[in-house]
């Protein structure tokens, strides 16, 4: 069997080995030639599988994503084909949760913010946006939740109408993106959206790029009353509207997910779903292809409140270093990818196991792990 593989995908020595010939490429750099002979495919969200890309390739019949978002992949087609196809729903969710939380502490110190008490709009209430809403909420955040496919499915959740969660003090964006049909998201954040916002808002976008329409953002910028923003995800990545960047508070090169937990889960996911496909049991358990984290065990002797959270949150991920690394790295598409490349280890808050006498509720909530006393 030959497998072609995104060279950004973790684990996939150990996991695919053993399956067949394996040959590592470039994500974005795929072509016709170099999958032509493939019998199985596995990507990450920059490479496009649709027509062309899979037009010499006859012996296809699995591709595999190690992503959330599916909007790079041409579904039919690869049902028309008869290729099985596997996303990884929900791998990096925690990631985007922590992402999130992150920039929220550092807006609330530079901008003498309560978080506490403040309300969020999450726009997108699945796998993202409810661990988005679920850390908020530990941190005393009133989350509102606007999700119209699933309130219209029945979910029992309480919803609330787009309007209505645009008028949060925080908007954070976690839809999938999609061009047609009742619930299309391309451009969700237009310039009628916009122009109801005030520049006190905060908004969020670690979803897709092309759900906020940047230029209309960039004149709304440029204006008297721009907004508090948040970027991991830009239309046209890698070759971004670069003009946007210093009109943001936090600026990332699309890695809100990019946890070491999140990617590899991504790439275990893909695994396990081959191999339910071969009709094979997954022979190899997840936990150990994890390494140690650098910082593994702490003890607290005090209730952990706002300030000393916000302190433990960054001492497992604080997202100024991915902005920092952004801002000074990025000038061409080819520094967004690179950075994206080269992206230095980073832990989920599960990875550090606390030792507290007090508040462990709170620290679970906000999903830290507990450690027993010795
Ligand atoms: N920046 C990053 O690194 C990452 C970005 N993503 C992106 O985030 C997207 C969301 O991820 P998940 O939450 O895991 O997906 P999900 O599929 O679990 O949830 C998406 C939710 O959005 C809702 N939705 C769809 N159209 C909507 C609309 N017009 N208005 C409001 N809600 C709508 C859906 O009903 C669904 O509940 C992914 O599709 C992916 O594109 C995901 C992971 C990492
Ligand atoms: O999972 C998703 O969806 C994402 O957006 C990924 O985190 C993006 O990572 P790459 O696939 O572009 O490496």
């Amino acid at each position: 069997m030959k497998i072609i593989a995104d060279e950004n995908m973790p684990l996939v020595e150990p996991l695919f080995a053993d399956f067949g010939e394996l040959t590592r490429l470039p994500g974005r750099q795929l072509s016709p030639a170099s999958v032509a002979e493939a019998d199985v495919l596995l990507v990450r969200s920059v490479t496009q599988v649709d027509e062309r890309l899979l037009s010499q390739a006859a012996h296809l019949k699995f591709v595999g994503s190690a992503t959330i978002g599916t909007d790079h992949v041409d579904q039919a087609l690869l049902a028309r084909r008869g290729i099985r196809f596997a996303s990884a729903p929900g791998c990096n969710k925690i990631s985007v949760g922590e992402y999130v939380i992150s920039a929220l502490l550092v807006l609330a110190e530079r901008h003498q913010l309560h978080l506490s008490g403040m309300t969020l709009g999450v726009i997108g209430a699945g796998n993202t946006g409810t661990a988005v809403a679920e850390r908020a909420l530990a941190l005393g955040m009133q989350v509102c939740l606007c999700d119209p496919p699933l309130a219209d499915a029945g979910d029992p959740r309480e919803f609330v109408p787009y309007e209505v969660a645009l008028c949060s003090d925080v908007v954070s964006f976690h839809v999938p993106l999609t061009r047609e049909g009742p619930y299309a998201t391309w451009h969700l954040l237009d310039e009628a959206a916009l122009s109801v916002l005030d520049g006190e808002q905060i908004l969020i976008n670690a979803c897709r790029g092309d759900v906020w329409d940047n230029q209309a953002l960039l004149a709304r910028q440029l204006g008297a009353d721009p907004l508090r923003l948040v970027m991991d995800v830009w239309e046209q990545e890698p070759d971004l509207l670069t003009a946007l960047i210093p009109h943001t508070e936090l600026a990332t090169p699309h890695i809100a997910g990019y946890s070491l937990e999140g990617k590899m889960r991504g790439t275990y996911q893909i695994y396990q779903a081959f191999c339910d496909w071969i009709g094979q049991p997954a022979q190899q358990p997840f936990a150990p292809l994890l390494p140690k984290p650098a910082l593994d065990r702490l003890a607290l002797q005090q209730l952990p409140d706002q300030d000393l959270l916000k302190r433990l949150v960054h001492l497992v991920y604080d997202v100024r270093r991915d902005d920092a690394l952004f801002r000074h790295g990025f000038t061409t598409p080819a520094d967004f990818d690179r950075l994206r490349k080269h992206y230095p280890e980073r832990r989920e808050w599960s990875s550090l196991h606390l030792l507290a006498a007090e508040g462990r509720e709170h620290l679970a909530a906000l999903g830290f792990s507990l450690a027993t006393p010795a």
